[in-house]
């Protein structure tokens, strides 16, 4: 049994909410500090990602602690993507198997669900409007500042944890330590959000269990159900350039603009305008680092580590599954070596978060442009064939991603050597029909059986 310790959590995010649920779980007394308000009282911000995909990842980390079948209650299920090309004509993709699908949840929603288990725990509470401004990580302290009165507390806690998001404040302090290693990189694109609302009686305007696409090369529009009848639409799209934000000065240009571009679309949104000009542009940033501790006294989680784009809809699926792994590595944890332990949690998550980072910027290009082209959709059909032939040798990319727990790291491998592969099978299909052709089946045989070119994930 190890020795319990006050906890401090920074950033009562999706991440320390749920982190919280499994340190007390461990038996440590824990405080969160979070630099917003309690989003149960009071309104948050406009304009800022409302729903999200939850997977595979996220759930598993959300039965945890026995809180999946309550989310599930709420969670829209989107069987694959729907896209919409610039006649409106619609083209259908599945996500995995039937019945496979991810979940459109709210994040409000979700935060909400673990704030209200977290605060019934009596070993854990909230501190609202403290931001940390200054973390000394040699002395463990972490100067706050109390967002609603001015004044300043310096806390001390036995161990920190920074759960403080993309632009975490525990990671800055880290940055300034010796030999951290930091990388940073903006996408030349941002994000706005907008609404298409509930139709009059209360039902969803386009299909309700899909995630809808608007591809168009080199940007897009996505959308998202929420349960009151609405999605939230996600427009990204570059900064500066020809079609880009810099380009739309005012309404006419933006109606110009999306009647010609999305004209299924705008007869759906009322409130286009008005969204437009009110939301903010997000931006888009990958955050990698290394380490993530200091001294066994702190460390990072969720996107304060590892921040990717949202494309692959993995970030906090990642974040979760960091809670997982510390679970289960906190389940063999004995004595008081914290420094071994967050070495190894490092050093275990790091090429996963690596790697997801990564498949998020490529899905980037799948979603914007390679899913409006026929070819690319044959090929997911032939890909989804070997699958069925080869289940013990074939696990598609997506699938490895979003419906199970391989690592990260081994799916991205292993989705190059699959990339390969459909290149050569693809040099000989024209359509369907043609997965049965002898060339095709001798070169799956020659890849996967002779050459076992796929090898299955051996932990
Ligand atoms: C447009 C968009 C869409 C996305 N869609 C998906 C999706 O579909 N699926 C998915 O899995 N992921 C998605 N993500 C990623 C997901 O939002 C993040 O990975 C997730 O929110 C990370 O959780 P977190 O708790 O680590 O950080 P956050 O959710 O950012 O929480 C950090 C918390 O720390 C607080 N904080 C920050 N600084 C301080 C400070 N100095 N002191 C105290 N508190 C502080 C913040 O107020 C915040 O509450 C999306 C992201 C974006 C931008
Ligand atoms: N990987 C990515 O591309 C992105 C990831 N996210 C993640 O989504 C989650 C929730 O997003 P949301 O609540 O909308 O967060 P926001 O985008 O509203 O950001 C939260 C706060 O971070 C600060 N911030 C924003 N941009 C910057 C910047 N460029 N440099 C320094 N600080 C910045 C701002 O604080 P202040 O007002 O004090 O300046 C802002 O209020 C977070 O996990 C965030 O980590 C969010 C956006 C992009
Ligand atoms: N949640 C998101 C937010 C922004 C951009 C994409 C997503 C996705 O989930 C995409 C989905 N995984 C897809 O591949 O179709």
């Amino acid at each position: 049994m190890t020795e319990r310790k006050n906890i401090a959590i920074m950033g009562a995010g999706l991440v320390g909410s749920l982190l919280s649920l499994y340190l007390a779980k461990h038996g440590h007394k824990i405080d969160l500090y979070e630099r917003r308000s309690d989003l149960r009282v009071s309104t948050i911000d406009g304009g800022r990602s409302i729903n999200l995909a939850l997977s595979d990842r996220g759930w598993r980390a959300l039965k945890g602690i026995g809180i999946e079948e309550e989310v599930r209650k709420v969670a829209i299920p989107m069987y694959g993507r729907i896209m919409h090309d610039e006649q409106g004509k619609l083209t259908h993709q599945p996500y995995g198997k039937e019945g496979q699908a991810i979940y459109s949840v709210s994040r409000g929603g979700l935060n909400t669900a673990l704030m209200n288990l977290s605060e019934s725990n009596s070993d854990i509470t909230y501190h609202f409007n403290r931001q940390a401004i200054d973390v000394n990580l040699r002395e463990n302290e972490v100067q706050l500042r109390n967002i609603t009165t001015g004044e300043t507390e310096t806390i001390k806690p036995d161990l920190l944890f920074g759960a403080d998001g993309a632009y975490s404040a525990v990671r800055g302090a880290m940055q300034k330590t010796e030999r951290f290693d930091y990388q940073q990189s903006y996408l030349e694109y941002g994000y706005k959000e907008l609404t298409i609302p509930a139709t009059a009686d209360g039902g969803w305007a386009i299909e309700k269990n899909a995630l809808h696409i608007w591809p168009r090369g080199n940007y897009m529009m996505i959308a998202l159900p929420n349960p009151d009848g609405s999605f939230t639409c996600t427009l990204f799209f570059p900064y500066e350039g020809e079609h880009s934000f810099a380009a739309i000065k005012n309404e006419e240009d933006l109606l110009a603009f999306f009647n010609r571009v999305f004209p299924d679309a705008v007869p759906l949104m009322p409130e286009l305008a008005q969204e437009y000009f009110e939301n903010p542009v997000g931006a888009l940033v990958t955050v990698k680092c290394f380490p993530w501790s200091y001294e066994g006294k702190s460390l990072l989680i969720g996107d304060a580590s590892h921040a990717v784009v949202p494309f692959y809809g993995q970030g906090m699926n990642a974040g979760f599954e960091d809670i997982t792994v510390l679970d289960q590595m906190l389940e063999n944890f004995e004595g008081d070596n914290w420094e071994e332990l967050f070495h190894a949690f490092e050093h275990r998550r790091k090429p996963n978060a690596d790697a997801i980072a990564d498949l998020a910027v490529l899905n980037f290009e799948e979603m914007r442009d390679k899913v409006a082209d026929p070819r690319f959709l044959l090929r997911k059909k032939i890909e989804n064939k070997i699958s069925g032939q080869y289940p013990e040798k074939w696990i598609p990319l997506y699938t490895m991603v979003t419906f199970t727990d391989l690592p990260y790291s081994y799916a991205l491998e292993t989705g190059q050597k699959q990339d390969k592969i459909m290149k050569k099978v693809m040099k000989h299909i024209q359509s369907i029909e043609d997965y049965d052709r002898p060339e095709v089946q001798q070169l799956l045989e020659k890849q996967l059986v002779q050459k076992e070119k796929l090898k299955p994930y051996r932990g």
